[in-house]
C-alpha cells in the first residue's frame, strides 16, 4: 500500500501526451516513482523534458492520458469538483513569476486564497500576520508588490502557498528570477518551513545547484521518461544516464580534457611519469579522503589539481595526482575500482624515454 511504504505521492505509469499536430506532443511516457512523505524531491531535466507536466499532475492541473498519480493513495484524477478543490487546498504551489496581485497589498495578496475559502476575516488576520512574521515579512504588510525586491515576492509568494496549512509545497523554478545570494535566502527558508510544518517539497528547476543544496532526492526525465532517481549525492557523485552526466556537467570536477592534456605535457620534464585522476563519490568516505590514505600513494607522489566538496553530507571530489608509472598497478589496488564508489582512472603516461 501506497501510505504503508511512506509514499505521499505516487506515479504509476503515467503518460501525457498534449493534443497537436499529427499524434500530438507525447510529454511524459510511462512514468512511475514515489514522492515520500516529508522529503524535499527535486525533478531535473533539459528544456521541454516533461518537468512542469509531471509537476502539474500532483494538483490535477494536467491530468494523465494513462496512468495514475495518487495522493495519499487517492488517484487524483478521479476526485470530483469539491474533492478536488479540497486538494489544492493541501497542496500549496510557488512560481518562478510569483503570481502575485499587483493592485492588491502583501497583506491582501496573502489573504486572498483564505477569502475565497469562506474563512472569517479575525482568523484571516492572525493567520496572515503569523505567515507574514514567518517569511520575514511583518513589515511590508502593507506595501504593494512593484516596491519589493525580487526575493520578498517569493516571500509572499511562499507565505500565500501555505495558507491553507498544506502537506505538499510544489515549486515550479521558485528560484530562477533571483539572484544566489537571495536564492540561497529563499532555499534556508524553504528548507525551514518544510522542517516545521513537515511539508513534502517537490521542485523543478534548471538549477542543479538548488538540487544540491536543498533536494534529499532527484528525479531525471529525458523526453518524458524517468532516466534515474536517487539519493542526490549518490546522483550528482556517480550519475549513470547520459542525460543527467549532460545536465551536471557544469558542476562536475574534472578537468576539462584539454587542461588534462597540457598538465600531462607540461609533467615531460619528469619521463616515466603517470598522471591519475582519484574520483570520489561519497559512499565510503562520508567523512572525506584521509591522509594517511592518501600518504600510501608514496613519497614520489604529487597532488597536482582537486578538490572535494561536500553534497548533503558526502564527500565528493576528485584528485589529480602524479607518480612514477610503474607505481600505478599498486596505487590501482588501494582505492577501489569500477563498482565501488571510487574510481581510478590514469590520465595520462610521459614515456621514460620522452
Ligand atoms: N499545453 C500544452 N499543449 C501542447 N504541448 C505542450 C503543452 N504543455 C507542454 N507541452 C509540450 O510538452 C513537452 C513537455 O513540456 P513541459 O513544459 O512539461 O517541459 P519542461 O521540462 O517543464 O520544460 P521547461 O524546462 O522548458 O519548462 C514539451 O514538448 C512542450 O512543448
Amino acid at each position: 500500500m501506497a501510505l504503508a511504504t511512506g509514499a505521499h505521492v505516487s506515479f504509476s505509469r503515467v503518460s501525457k501526451r498534449y493534443a497537436g499536430a499529427a499524434h500530438g506532443v507525447l510529454a511524459l511516457e510511462d512514468v512511475s516513482f514515489d514522492v515520500r512523505r516529508g522529503e524535499v524531491f527535486g525533478i531535473i531535466g533539459r528544456s521541454g523534458a516533461g518537468k512542469s507536466t509531471l509537476l502539474r499532475t500532483i494538483n490535477a492541473l494536467e491530468l494523465p492520458s494513462s496512468g495514475a498519480v495518487k495522493v495519499n493513495g487517492t488517484d487524483v484524477g478521479a476526485l470530483g469538483e469539491d474533492a478536488l478543490v479540497a486538494l489544492r487546498r493541501r497542496i500549496g504551489m510557488i512560481f518562478q513569476h510569483f503570481n502575485l496581485l499587483s493592485a492588491k497589498t502583501v497583506r491582501e495578496n496573502v489573504a486572498l486564497p483564505l477569502r475565497v475559502a469562506g474563512v472569517p476575516p479575525q482568523r484571516i488576520g492572525e493567520r496572515v500576520d503569523a505567515l507574514l512574521a514567518l517569511v520575514g515579512l511583518a513589515d511590508k504588510a502593507d506595501v504593494y508588490p512593484a516596491r519589493l525586491s525580487g526575493g520578498q515576492k517569493q516571500r509572499v509568494g511562499i507565505a500565500r502557498a501555505l495558507v491553507h496549512e498544506p502537506e505538499i509545497l510544489l515549486c515550479d523554478e521558485a528560484t530562477s528570477a533571483l539572484d544566489p545570494e537571495t536564492t540561497q535566502s529563499i532555499l534556508a527558508l524553504l528548507r525551514e518551513v518544510s522542517a516545521a510544518m513537515g511539508l513534502t517539497v517537490v521542485l523543478i528547476t534548471h538549477d542543479m545547484a538548488v538540487i544540491r543544496e536543498i533536494c534529499d532526492r532527484v528525479l531525471v526525465l529525458d523526453q518524458g521518461r524517468a532516466v534515474e532517481l536517487g539519493e542526490v549525492w549518490r546522483v550528482f557523485g556517480k550519475p549513470q544516464a547520459e542525460a543527467t552526466r549532460a545536465l551536471l556537467r557544469p558542476l562536475l570536477h574534472g578537468l576539462p580534457a584539454d587542461l588534462c592534456a597540457q598538465l600531462v605535457d607540461e609533467l615531460g620534464a619528469a619521463p616515466g611519469r603517470a598522471v591519475l585522476s582519484l574520483q570520489f563519490a561519497g559512499a565510503e568516505r562520508a567523512q572525506g579522503v584521509s591522509l594517511q590514505e592518501l600518504a600510501l600513494l608514496g613519497p614520489e607522489a604529487t597532488l597536482i589539481h582537486g578538490g572535494l566538496d561536500r553534497i548533503r553530507g558526502h564527500a565528493q571530489g576528485e584528485l589529480l595526482v602524479s607518480l612514477p608509472a610503474h607505481e600505478v598497478p599498486r596505487v590501482r589496488g588501494l582505492f577501489k575500482d569500477g563498482d565501488g564508489a571510487d574510481l581510478i582512472k590514469v590520465i595520462g603516461y610521459v614515456p621514460a624515454s620522452a
